[in-house]
């Protein structure tokens, strides 16, 4: 098994490893394959007893685990990934399923019974595939499972109770860790150690080979036909040659004989020349694109050298308000939407087919109408639209990134190149000079904190607060979504006078809970409202270390102890390599503030500078993570 190949098939996918077990993480980053971390929020509490043995059990834990990630990505975030990997894994002695411990009697319990016998590991796998038809998710589930036997030494009650107060037990299955101290106590194992430590990396290796490159068919051999030139099939095909690059779908692929003018027989069309048609049962990304080797064309690279006109095509068509149109009318032929919306027919008919190739659109014979997305995010008077970021990410951060060069350069924002406008004062210079931009930024800070704000209050348990204080709140988006949850909860939101004048059109209509409150001031010079809790979100990206420090500072002071402070911004991954979004964020810092994202140990560092402590760290998968931390 070539190792590279395999992996390399992952190298243009959205891969995401739905587990928060940082074992998983380093053995899949340890072979260079690159993937986001969502940890899966799948409860590990399917009933043992139904399943006929234990390593179902455990295929089906990381099904779910899987499955949780890949809906929560397409339903909230529109983020589908292309693979999600979930795992699960269990230890199992005497019949009996061991998971983590829940305490240290728990791991006491656990590690006797292991001690001095042979048990098994168990890892159960999961790879869903994913696919987003009609803003529906289509997942297609390959799973196994992979034994390792693991035999322990007789433990000492002493030095049972020495390795558990050691700490290692408590986040592992059957409550020790192979990798560490837990290694002392082992005599042998059979098997996959990497197993043992939470991914069967060589199973899942030899399940990509079979997923990417199945067999050959016999009956795939040479399809020939009188009028048919022969097509090779993937027979003797070797790994750099393959076409495959969806595993779905690859073993009623044929390959392009280039060769000879290509044709079909009733399969693609004749004279389509080398152009496959979607009916031909090719891999789903070559579909309608001239036929390439994918380990030797860079798709990621053209994918990223044409992101920038999809980008501008979503705009525009939002910008000429394409989709409140086919909202409110169905199905229009191009002529009729270049009416209405006072636009040329050949320009709004181009614009019209690259918004339904990239999924925007649905293109009929009848014409073109909103896809389900559209109807939902696109369209400006939807409930849960997108409009205002997307408004704002045109006219605003567009002319910022055209000098991102120069912001590379210099290290500095690019107001003053982009706007003529130096900003002196951040908010009042950049955002709130005219009433037009105001009201711009202010309806895409509402759309972001509308997609984002569930995530944000049910990612930690804040019933325990009476008041909360959301500091820069804005439109009120957040503290609207937080009195949904927690209803006895009383919400003040603290902005700038500027933005307070403008927050009444964005109140929800017909909220049942108490009214949110809003008062005016400058978090940085004024006095801050009392609160058992406090809440930044998408506030500290905005400045440096320093500024944060005077505004953490503030807020320490006036929190008592045990008072809360919840934070909500994208978290960037130790090591800065892994969350593309997230660093894409921060040029886009970069460009407009003084600000920047941050790791999670970044801001864990600036929060317990100022007495915060217990700071845990939810990544949520949407484009907001949050971070929890109290006053000690
Ligand atoms: C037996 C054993 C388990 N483990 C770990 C692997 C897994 O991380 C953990 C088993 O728990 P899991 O529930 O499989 O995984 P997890 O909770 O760590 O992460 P997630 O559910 O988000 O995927 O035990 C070791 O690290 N070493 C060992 O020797």
């Amino acid at each position: 098994m070539a190792l590279k190949p395999v992996l390399g098939k992952l190298g243009s996918k959205r891969v995401v490893l739905a587990s928060a077990s940082p074992r998983r993480q380093e053995i899949l980053c340890n072979v260079g394959l690159r993937f986001e971390v969502v940890p899966s929020w799948f409860k590990e509490t399917l009933e043992k007893s139904s399943f006929a043995t234990p390593y179902k059990y455990a295929i089906e834990t990381a099904k779910q685990k899987a499955l949780e990630v890949a809906n929560r990505m397409h339903v909230k975030h529109l983020r589908t990934p292309d693979i999600v990997i979930g795992a699960d894994t269990i230890v199992t002695v005497d019949e009996h399923i061991l998971e983590k411990p829940v305490d240290k009697q728990d791991a006491y319990r656990m590690l006797s019974r292991l001690s001095g016998k042979e048990h098994s590991v168990f890892t159960g796998v999961a790879i869903v595939h994913c696919n987003s038809k009609d803003n529906r998710l289509e997942t297609e589930v390959t799973d196994f499972y992979e034994e390792t036997k693991v035999k322990f030494a007789d433990l000492s009650e002493e030095l049972l109770w020495e390795y558990i107060h050691s700490g290692e037990p408590m986040d592992k299955a059957g409550g020790y860790g192979i990798q560490a101290l837990g290694g002392m106590l082992v005599e042998y194992v059979h098997g996959d150690f990497l197993n043992v430590v939470g991914f069967p990396l060589n199973h899942f290796c030899k399940k990509l080979v079979e997923l990417y490159y199945p067999p050959p068919k016999h009956t795939l051999h040479h399809i020939k036909h009188d009028s048919i030139p022969s097509v090779e099939t993937f027979e003797n095909l070797s790994d750099e040659e393959s076409d495959s690059s969806s595993p779905i779908q690859y073993k009623d692929a044929i390959k392009m004989d280039r060769s000879k003018p290509h044709s079909s027989g009733g399969v693609c069309s004749p004279g389509s020349s080398n152009i496959i048609k979607p009916n031909c049962m090719v891999p789903v990304e070559n579909r309608n694109r001239v036929m390439e080797n994918p380990d030797k064309f860079p798709s990621k690279i053209v994918e990223l050298l044409d992101g920038f006109r999809a980008s501008k095509a979503l705009f525009v068509a939002s910008k000429l308000k394409v989709f409140n149109l086919l909202k409110n009318k169905g199905v229009l032929q191009s002529v009729d939407v270049a009416n209405t919306i006072n636009a040329s027919v050949c320009g709004t008919e181009r614009l019209l087919d690259a918004c339904a190739a990239l999924g925007l659109l649905e293109k009929t014979i009848q014409g073109y109408s909103n896809t389900d997305s559209a109807n939902t995010y696109l369209a400006s008077d939807s409930e849960d639209s997108l409009h205002g970021y997307i408004i704002h990410s045109n006219d605003h951060l567009w002319p910022l990134f055209t000098h991102l060069e120069s912001a590379v350069k210099e290290g500095t924002m690019q107001n003053y190149r982009a706007f003529g406008k130096k900003s002196e004062n951040l908010f009042q210079d950049s955002y709130y000079q005219s009433m037009e931009v105001k009201q711009r930024f202010m309806a895409a800070m509402h759309s972001i904190a509308k997609l984002t704000a569930k995530d944000v209050v049910t990612a930690f348990d804040l019933s325990q607060f009476r008041s909360a204080c959301d500091l820069g709140g804005c439109t009120g988006a957040l503290a609207n979504e937080l009195v949904q949850k927690y209803p006895n909860l009383k919400v003040t939101v603290f902005d700038l006078p500027e933005v307070i004048a403008n927050v009444s059109h964005f109140q929800p209509v017909g909220q049942h809970t108490a009214p949110v409150t809003f008062t005016s001031g400058d978090f940085f010079k004024d006095n801050l409202p009392a609160a058992d809790l406090y809440i930044l979100s998408r506030i500290l990206h905005d400045w440096t270390d320093e500024k944060i420090h005077v505004l953490l500072s503030k807020i320490s002071a006036a929190c008592k102890p045990g008072c809360g402070l919840l934070l909500s911004e994208m978290v960037l991954d130790d090591e800065k390599k892994n969350r593309s979004t997230a660093l894409l964020q921060s040029l886009n810092m970069l460009v407009q503030t003084e600000g920047k994202e941050r790791s999670g140990s970044e801001y864990q560092s600036l929060l317990e500078h100022h007495g915060f402590t217990s700071v845990k760290i939810r990544l949520t998968g949407s484009l907001l993570d949050a971070i929890f931390c109290t006053k000690c």
